[in-house]
């Protein structure tokens, strides 16, 4: 069908003959913007794997133009003409039966992918954060244009998941996705695990080892597993979900003790993004729940499992029962990998002349705040050793109407440094589920109590 696009059109330089017909044989023009981790790799995969890619797709696919940021580096590794790299991104996704984003941010990318798609290109992306700011207008854009918008790059990397939640799992009912979206954090919080270290040791040894960025925020304060979050539950819940929908605390405040306190539970602490289905009214209307923030998980749950910088999304579908999706999130191969199937994907739809599904926002539930969202509360007191404290401390919770599972106590009669101290007691309360609100203004209210010296830790415990 690209032929009568009208990036085609507009690109003819023959006499238009009205009557003649669409040359079937004629390559895909290809567009790659960016040349960075993921576009190298891409392009890389273009140049090397032509003739099997032109297998599977049913047509060549032609690199035209590679946008590059900077003129004039040598990029002799990555097999392509030197003549097709150019700084004018916006002109080459004029000519482009498929164009590539892999610049990330929003700014230009957003620009170039809708101008990309109203001259009649699929476009193919990994960019999370612009598909969680600003999706709707793209597949509105790709609606109006009859073009695609594929992103599995843009969520866990190399993970097929994208595609599963949209095409596989399209006959089934979701009712909750969670997954381990970043890598880094994952990959600080095992570390931390391993080695009793704290957070700031383990994020410069991180930094050391290539696997944190110089400038670490948009992992370790859940920026990135947030977009990623928005992303799984849209398409999990057929419901717009954007990023300021998303509930999100990093893992800056997750401290040794708390990771020693989740070992002495049986569960490890991980970030988490966690998109959920819940019951909000008698009559028994839906909405969803969607956050990202450090929890405990039990070590028998298929998440606790997941080690160093991988990633892992667990699906919980009404008929499919639990899936567990696994492997590499990042890197410029693995996501390489998933830019590519797509790539193939929308190029079998450009050679059968139709399109992949659009967006499906027909759903459209409520995303309930944080306040509403239903866990449980692992929490660790320092108090006063003397009769009554128990008792004190259980009114708390039963006034905010918050059920407690198990209550743990430990006698201390020394400082760390040895020094005899008056009688006090570590008090480790496991809740059952609650409203988040609830269970917040309980340990608000336990701050409060005269005879606890301090609230320890508090920490949310899924999976379970
Ligand atoms: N790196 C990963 O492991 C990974 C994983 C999943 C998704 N992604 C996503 O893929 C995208 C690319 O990531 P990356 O790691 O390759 O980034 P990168 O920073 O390594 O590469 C981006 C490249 O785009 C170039 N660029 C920026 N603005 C440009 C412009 N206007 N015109 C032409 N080139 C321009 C930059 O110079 C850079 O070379 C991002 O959206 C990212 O979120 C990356
Ligand atoms: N920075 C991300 C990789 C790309 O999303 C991570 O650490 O998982
Ligand atoms: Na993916």
């Amino acid at each position: 069908m690209s032929d009568l696009s009208p990036a085609a059109a507009s690109d003819a330089t023959a006499a238009p003959d009205e009557t003649a017909a669409p040359d079937e044989t004629a390559p895909l023009r290809v567009a790659l913007l960016g040349a960075g981790t993921v576009g190298s790799a891409v392009a890389r995969t273009l140049t090397h794997e032509a003739d099997d890619l032109a297998a599977r797709t049913g047509r060549r696919l032609e690199l035209v133009g590679v946008a590059v940021r900077r003129a004039g580096r040598d990029r002799a590794d990555l097999g392509v003409d030197p003549a097709l790299f150019t700084t004018d991104a916006a002109e080459l996704v004029t000519r482009a039966d498929i164009v590539i984003e892999l610049i990330g941010g929003i700014d230009p990318a957003k620009e170039l992918i809708l101008s990309a798609m109203a001259h009649g290109a699929s476009v193919v992306t990994g960019n999370k954060a612009l598909l969680a700011e600003a999706g709707p207008t793209l597949y509105a854009a790709a609606d109006e244009h009859g073009v695609d918008l594929y992103y599995e790059a843009a969520v866990a990397g190399a993970i097929p998941i994208v595609r599963p939640i949209r095409d596989s799992l399209a006959g089934d009912r979701i009712d909750r996705v969670i997954g381990i979206l970043n890598g880094t954090t994952n990959f600080v919080l095992d570390a931390m695990d391993s080695t009793g270290a704290g957070f700031t040791e383990t994020v410069e040894r991180a930094q050391a080892l290539g696997y944190a960025e110089a400038d670490p925020t948009a992992d370790v304060e859940g920026f990135d597993a947030a977009a990623k979050a928005a992303i799984l539950a849209s398409l999990a819940f057929h419901t717009r979900v954007g990023i300021e929908h998303v509930h999100r605390e990093g893992i800056t405040e997750v401290s040794a003790g708390d990771i020693a306190a989740a070992k002495e539970m049986g569960c490890v602490i991980k970030l988490l993004g966690i998109c959920e289905r819940t019951v909000v009214d008698e009559s028994g209307g839906e909405g969803i729940s969607v956050r990202v923030h450090p929890a405990m998980i039990p070590l028998g749950h298929p998440l606790a499992s997941v080690r160093e910088a991988f990633n892992a999304v667990f699906v919980e579908a009404g008929s499919a029962g639990e899936l567990m999706f696994y492997g590499q999130g990042a890197g410029g191969d693995p996501t390489a990998s998933a830019v590519l199937g797509d790539v193939v994907a929308v190029a079998r739809h450009r050679v059968a002349g139709g399109k992949g599904p659009g967006e499906s926002a027909y759903a459209d539930l409520p995303v309930l705040p944080m306040g509403r969202a239903r866990t449980r509360y692992h929490v660790s007191l320092d108090v006063a050793d003397r009769s009554g404290v128990l008792a004190k401390v259980a009114q708390v919770f039963a006034a905010h109407e918050v059920s407690i599972e198990t209550v743990r106590q430990q006698v201390v009669t020394e400082d760390e440094d040895g020094t005899p101290t008056p009688p006090r007691a570590a008090l480790v309360i496991v809740t059952h589920s609650a409203e988040d609100a609830a269970l917040s203004a309980t340990v608000d209210a336990l701050a409060e109590l005269d005879i606890v010296r301090e609230v320890t830790s508090v920490l949310r415990v899924e999976g379970s």
